[in-house]
């Protein structure tokens, strides 16, 4: 009797990776402080109580502090003016201190994210939202990354080495994700389509791709019957689901790929929790080492920008 043998896919360890890269920017960190005299500093802007939001922040905060940079966290009550909290970016981007600055977003409804994100000194914009570093991005020129896209890529990178000559389809058209991944990707030489809601024939698109970017934000979406096989797939969803299974009221965190039946095709999967997530804010740290040294006029550190 023949069997049709199951492949299953290499995991791509986003939480190890990130732990190293951790280690790599405390490095440089002590680096600055001891022949420079200069501490990185990241201030974080949370406004109201999204229990998700917190929970990064917090992470975000004593992550900062791990590698010996210094952490400026400010909560803003969920019905802050739009004024008042333009006055507090106005004065981080003029705190010397201050090397980076972000407002982590979902923001309350009365507030714009674009005119948050537009307040921010691009120099300190360390999600690399702006559309001064979305425009350098976008022609060829040295920005501040966002982080999620750059851990993508960093990850696509240590898996796959050279990206050049590779066709890509990044799912999701986001300026927080989709736009950016296809930006890099195509930095990188690959032949890049961005697919969304409305691509006709989707799963074709996605089964011509050797990189596969999923940033829909539909819980497990691609199937792996969607996958060439031996594909690196990269997932960004976060999307919590209900688990009955774990009891009443419970649930669980998926990515947009159906993992399970996508393993037995890729040659490559990030796993959702411990895939691209833990990659944002240790890129983060990456950003903020990289806007100290910018702002201070010293060469920038390898490995902490692509
Ligand atoms: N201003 C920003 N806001 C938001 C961003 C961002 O990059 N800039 N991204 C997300 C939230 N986010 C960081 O801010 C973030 C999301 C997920 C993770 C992470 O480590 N996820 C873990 C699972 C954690 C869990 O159980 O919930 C994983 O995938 O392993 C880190 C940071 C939206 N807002």
């Amino acid at each position: 009797m023949t069997t049709t043998p199951h492949r299953t896919a290499h995991k791509i360890d986003g939480k190890a990776y990130a732990a190293a890269l951790r280690e790599t920017i405390a490095t440089h960190v002590a680096w600055l402080k001891e022949v420079h005299g200069v501490t990185p500093g990241l201030a974080v802007l949370l406004v109201g109580e999204d229990p998700a939001s917190q929970v990064y922040v917090r992470n975000k905060g004593v992550q900062t502090v791990e590698v010996g940079m210094n952490s400026y966290e400010h909560k803003l009550p969920a019905d802050v003016s739009a004024a008042d909290l333009y006055a507090l970016i106005d004065r981080l981007n003029a705190d010397p201190a201050v090397h980076g600055i972000l407002c982590q977003f979902p923001v309350p409804e009365h507030l714009s994210e674009t005119e948050i994100v537009a307040r921010i000194d691009p120099a300190k914009d360390v999600d690399g939202l702006s559309v001064v570093n979305a425009g350098l991005l976008a022609s060829g020129q040295k920005a501040m990354v966002s982080c999620t896209p750059l851990g993508c890529l960093m990850l696509l990178r240590d898996h796959l080495g050279s990206l050049s000559g590779k066709s890509a389809v990044v799912i999701g058209r986001s300026n927080l994700v989709g736009k950016p991944v296809a930006q890099l990707l195509l930095r990188d030489s690959c032949t890049v389509t961005i697919a969304h809601s409305r691509t006709a024939n989707l799963e074709e698109v996605v089964r011509g791709a050797d990189i596969v970017v999923a940033a829909v934000g539909r819980p497990q979406m691609v199937k792996g019957s969607w996958l060439k096989p031996g594909a690196t797939v990269i997932d960004v969803g976060i999307n919590r689901i209900p688990a009955p299974e774990r009891g009443a009221g419970k649930n669980r965190l998926v990515g947009d790929v159906d993992y399970d039946s996508a393993a037995q095709v890729a040659g490559a999967i990030s796993p959702v929790p411990g895939g691209v997530g833990p990659m944002t804010i240790a890129c983060l740290l990456a950003n903020t080492v990289t806007a100290c040294c910018r702002s201070n006029g010293l060469a920038e550190p390898e490995g902490l920008s692509v």
